[in-house]
């Protein structure tokens, strides 16, 4: 593994006002993410998971310290930019899994792609691969309401991955997914691992999921704590 580093967070911290009060969710999180790194984030529920991954992501802004992503910092930068590295750089696989209701799943596939200036006829192909990749060649034309949960899961996850971004961020990707499609799921993201040297960030409450990965690291107290196994 080469030790690039794809996604620095240093001296990370957060903090929500409820009724007044301030709420401390992060304190000082630092976390270097290497290339081909696959790593995942564990804790109760309430301890600030997705609070973190939002922070890593470009989606919300610390209250303190910097999130950098290939060398660019995230929040230094103009929104435009920030965009810019995020669908360049970050894949995203939120519990919600947020398709655009009136496109079905290639379109909401090549979508990342689109935005990223690649012309339509080699985002499609690239997101019918993808679909394919996840199971779903015979639902390449549904829209999300004519999907099931797990199946819109995995048009979330080709979404997320066809871009091959540098890193992946998941929020319980396999959550609403039986045994074998959840394997599935994991064997594409090690094949991509292996392949693109794809990095992986993944918040889950599967410890079996969480176990596979290189690192495991607890949130507790505000603060990241390597898992020894
Ligand atoms: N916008 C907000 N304003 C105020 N408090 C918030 C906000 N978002 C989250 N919180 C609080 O921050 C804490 C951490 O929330 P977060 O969703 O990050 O936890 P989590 O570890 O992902 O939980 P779960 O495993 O249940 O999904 C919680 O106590 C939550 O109530």
């Amino acid at each position: 593994m080469s030790n690039e580093s794809v996604l620095v967070c240093r001296g990370v911290g957060k903090i929500y006002t409820e009724a007044g009060n301030p709420l401390t969710v992060l304190s000082e999180v630092s976390l270097n993410v290497t290339k081909g790194e696959r790593i995942s984030i564990i804790g109760t529920s309430g301890s600030g998971k997705s609070t973190l991954l939002n922070t890593l992501g470009g989606l919300e802004a610390p209250s303190q310290g910097e999130v950098s992503v290939g060398g660019e910092s995230l929040y230094d930068v103009s929104e435009e930019k920030r965009a810019r590295i995020r669908n360049r750089q970050l894949g995203f696989v939120y519990q919600f899994h947020h398709l655009l209701p009136e496109f079905d799943a290639i379109e909401n596939v090549a979508m990342p792609l689109l935005l990223g200036k690649v012309a339509i006829k080699e985002a499609q192909a690239r997101a019918k691969e993808m679909l394919e990749a996840v199971g779903l060649s015979a639902r390449l034309s549904h829209k999300p309401a004519q999907l099931s949960g797990g199946e819109r899961q995995r048009v979330a996850i080709a979404r997320a991955l066809v871009t091959r971004p540098a890193c992946v961020l998941m929020d319980e990707p396999t959550g609403n997914l039986d045994n074998n499609t959840a394997n599935d799921v994991q064997k594409l993201m090690e094949n991509l691992n292996q392949e693109f040297k794809t990095s992986f960030i993944i918040v889950t409450h599967d410890s079996e999921l969480a176990h596979r990965m290189d690192r495991v690291l607890e949130l507790r107290d505000g603060g990241l704590h390597e898992v020894t196994r």
